[in-house]
């Protein structure tokens, strides 16, 4: 990782509006274009820029939307990350609803790990077997997971499967991921990380120090495409000093 993979903003609002803007312009370059939008917080605020200043935007009828995780709940759930993204975004812009590929919650979990890769495989370019995503948005925990590929579950960043089940360390919590390969295979992937509470993770994975081989988010590294971390100044403190 090198310092200009990094657009560092003043705060998680200005991060948010910084890549809501870039989002939409590599959109408008293409003819569909596929995206897996993480949960978490700093999305939330993206939505909320993009549903207040993008309404009618032209991309929104070939954009293709997708979950890089998801909490298999229902869709009503207030944990499920489709449902956040439902009430912030889809519900406020005209998105046509073929375009919305959420992962199923409510389903079986091993079953729906099969279905949701087959799906990807059917919609979008495949390479060396994986699906390519245009960009694959993603969170970073505290604890230096990324997507749902947990520090105790870092085999998934080699599995051979497109998306895998896995366990929430804490909570037992259920989920749905992409595998790292699949991660790893997409033209661009954006990390959107927001806050001081992340800053020593950002640290030990930048300068390779720490606990670093033990986060998943270490070896997010597109093989062939871009990766680039927007993040706020908070997230970033003391890491480039
Ligand atoms: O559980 C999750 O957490 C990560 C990071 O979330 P944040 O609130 O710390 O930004 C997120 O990327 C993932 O999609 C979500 O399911």
């Amino acid at each position: 990782m090198t310092k200009d993979q990094f657009i560092i903003s003043k705060d998680a609002q200005a991060t948010a509006e910084a890549f809501g803007d870039y989002l939409m312009a590599e959109a408008a370059k293409k003819e569909q274009f596929h995206v897996a939008l993480s949960g978490g917080s700093t999305p939330k605020i993206l939505f909320d820029y993009l549903a207040e200043n993008y309404a009618d935007a032209a991309q929104w009828q070939k954009m293709h939307f997708y979950w890089g995780d998801e909490r298999m709940v229902p869709p009503t759930d207030g944990d499920s990350n489709y449902k956040m993204t439902k009430d912030r975004l889809f519900d406020k812009v005209p998105v046509p609803a073929e375009n919305i590929h959420r992962i199923l919650g409510e389903e079986d979990p091993a079953d729906e790990a099969v279905r949701y890769g087959s799906l990807l495989t059917q919609q979008m370019n495949v390479v060396n077997g994986l699906p390519v995503f245009d960009m694959v948005i993603l969170g970073m925990g505290g604890d230096g997971h990324t997507a749902s590929i947990f520090p105790h579950e870092i085999e998934l960043l080699q599995s051979s499967n497109v998306c895998d089940v896995a366990t929430h360390p804490e909570s037992g919590q259920i989920r749905v991921t992409l595998s790292g390969p699949v991660i790893n295979a997409a033209s661009e992937v954006v990390f959107l990380v927001t806050g001081s509470g992340k800053q020593e993770k950002i640290d030990e994975i930048y300068h390779q120090k720490g606990g670093w081989e033990s986060y998943p988010a270490s070896f997010i590294k597109p093989t062939d495409g871009k990766l680039q971390w927007y993040v706020d100044e908070a997230a970033v403190a003391e890491v480039f000093k």
